[in-house]
């Protein structure tokens, strides 16, 4: 994809299964939401081919439209509407796609209650927090009950509380309705909870994707171990955190205390990755082939 003569995503490559939460991570600029716009049908593609339900975004049409949520960076203002009567308005447009095992569109009620903004049901929406306007606009993405949930930066301004909330949501879609789910953060805690698949895109290429268990292994393959002994600290990187733990038990039994294990973070492996990234470009990309093609 180029904007003019800016390539801005080359060889990206990858595919959601039903269900799916993937996580789309990567430094600003990487192509995030131009991948994700592309996808939503709302930006044209200079090349390469796209399906989403089994249909081309650049040429789908209005029922393709209405099996998939969206909750952008941001929203043109609806600021004078109130909560409710935004949400009945939008909703409306899904009833004629409704299907008995999708009845379109949601409750507002329901939905209200999901987002956690049935005390400001009657508010306007330009009135709204900075936290709960975002809610809104998850509730927008919700509203006629998607096949496949576009997010992009879907937390910024939440509270640890909405966070939580939130995470819920999306574990409910996912598990429940079958929604598969594309989310972009910056918050890597958030990913490693939601995401059953990660992608770091950095440069416009995709240099990581799979588990955060896997990118964890790929990038140090290590666990470190810390423990304290007759008054001495320790410290022990193992491959095999589980079988050394054991041992050290079975040698020194009550003698152990302070025992730490600390498998490397998503936000460790996120960091190597785009080093490596930045600093090897060529290669990086050539070992994200490869685990694509294994
Ligand atoms: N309409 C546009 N015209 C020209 N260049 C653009 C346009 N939109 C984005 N770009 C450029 O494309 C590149 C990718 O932008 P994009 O918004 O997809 O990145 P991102 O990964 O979503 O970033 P962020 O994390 O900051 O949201 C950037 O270099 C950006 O400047």
């Amino acid at each position: 994809m180029s904007y003019g003569d800016h390539l801005v995503l080359n060889g990206v490559s990858f595919e959601a299964r039903p269900g799916e939460v993937l996580a789309l991570l990567g430094p600003n600029g990487a192509g995030k939401s131009t991948t994700i716009e592309i996808l939503e049908g709302f930006r044209n593609r200079s090349h390469g081919k796209v399906s989403v339900l089994g249909v081309d975004p650049a040429t789908a049409d209005e029922a393709w439209r209405a099996r998939l949520g969206i909750v952008q960076q941001s929203w043109r203002d609806h600021g004078r509407w109130g909560v409710r009567q935004l949400l009945e308005h939008l909703g409306a447009y899904y009833a004629p796609f409704s299907e008995p095992s999708r009845p379109r569109p949601m409750d507002v009620d329901e939905l209200l209650a999901t987002v956690g903004l049935s005390e400001h049901a009657n508010q306007k929406a330009g009135s709204l927090s900075g936290g709960q306007r975002r809610r809104l606009d998850v509730a927008i993405g919700l509203i006629g009950r998607p096949e496949v949930l576009f997010l992009d930066e879907p937390t910024t301004g939440f509270d640890p509380q909405a966070r939580r909330d939130f995470h819920d949501v999306v574990h409910g879609l996912a598990d429940l309705d079958g929604t598969t789910i594309l989310l972009t953060t910056h918050d890597l805690d958030e990913a490693e909870k939601l995401a059953d698949r990660i992608l770091i895109l950095a440069g416009g290429r995709i240099v990581a994707n799979g588990s955060a268990a896997q990118l964890s292994r790929e990038v140090e393959g290590r666990t470190e171990v810390r423990w304290s002994q007759d008054g001495e600290h320790f410290v022990h990187a193992a491959d095999d955190a589980t079988r050394f733990v054991r041992e050290l038990f079975q040698q020194h039994g009550d003698a152990i205390g302070d025992l730490e294990v600390r498998r490397s973070t998503l936000e460790d492996s996120y960091m190597t990755l785009v080093h490596r990234f930045e600093t090897d470009p060529v290669g990086s990309a050539q070992r994200e082939t490869l685990e694509v093609v294994r």
